[in-house]
């Protein structure tokens, strides 16, 4: 009997909990340390499943002294960078900035960023390329708004986002690219795809991927899912095969909340 989780993980599952606009730079700091504690107190093995946060940025100083000082094991990044490198760009920050803070990733075109900001798929082409540029991942949010999943078209509107975000990317590029599918009707709503919808999407992507880079990199791609993720449904989502981790809204600005979405192997019936 061993516990059975979505039938290989050949790729390292990785929970990750986006902050948005919450949490100043003290309760940024606060809220890691609780999430490291506990963590630690339930003995996690960051080697099985990787753990990282994506703070405001006026955080992000704070936490990298934090991780620096405590030796954690969780990383961290922006979540939205400068698809220029530096100059007179008021209110944006450089992925140069970002590495230079210690930040393995980036948020690259959430959908509060595609809407709010009006940021467009060739904006977010060179996002994604100045992040690769700074030696920074990105992480490319992709999905569809509830008039196209009611009209059906949501893989071919997501997977065009897709395309246009990874256009000109090598294929060592596309292999370490994080994208993460988040249904904007699920985006703290509470209402949670279920997990045959996110491994339809995520299918969908990976075999994308494959057409555009080679089927050997897109094997090797991580593939998320975001949207109303609990702690109560996380497990069963991470079940699917082309599901490799989640991307946490709300329920990562609780440090034991999070924690049990990141432990989600623990939930895991075995069979
Ligand atoms: O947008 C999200 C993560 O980037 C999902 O947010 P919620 O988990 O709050 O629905």
């Amino acid at each position: 009997m061993t516990t059975s989780t979505n039938g290989a993980f050949d790729r390292k599952p990785f929970i990750a909990g986006n902050w948005k606009m919450n949490m100043d730079h003290v309760q940024g700091i606060t809220l890691l340390q609780k999430l490291a504690w506990t963590l630690s107190d339930a003995k996690h093995d960051y080697s099985r499943v990787e753990v990282a946060v994506f703070p405001p940025f006026t955080d992000l100083r704070g936490v990298q002294t934090l991780v620096q000082g405590d030796d954690l094991d969780i990383a961290y990044g922006g979540q939205d960078l400068s698809q220029f490198d530096s100059g007179a760009y008021t209110g944006d920050i450089s992925g140069q900035f970002l590495n230079k803070l210690g930040c393995k990733y980036v948020l690259v075109g959430h959908s509060e960023r595609r809407t709010i900001h009006n940021e467009s798929d060739d904006v977010l082409n060179a996002k994604v390329k100045a992040a690769f540029k700074h030696g920074v991942t990105p992480v490319l949010c992709v999905g569809e708004g509830l008039e196209i999943r009611q009209a059906g078209t949501h893989v071919n509107h997501t997977l065009e986002q897709l395309r246009a975000g990874v256009a000109g990317l090598t294929a060592d590029q596309a292999a370490e690219l994080v994208v993460a599918y988040e249904p904007v009707w699920a985006i703290g709503t509470g209402e949670v795809a279920g997990p045959e919808d996110a491994q339809e999407m995520c299918a969908a992507i990976r075999a994308e991927l494959g057409q555009l880079f080679g089927a050997e990199t897109a094997a090797k791609t991580r593939l998320l899912y975001g949207g109303s993720v609990k702690a109560n449904n996380a497990a069963a989502i991470l079940r699917e095969r082309d599901v490799d981790g989640l991307l946490v809204g709300g329920a990562s600005l609780d440090p034991a909340e999070f924690a049990s979405i990141v432990r989600f192997e623990s939930q895991l019936v075995t069979d």
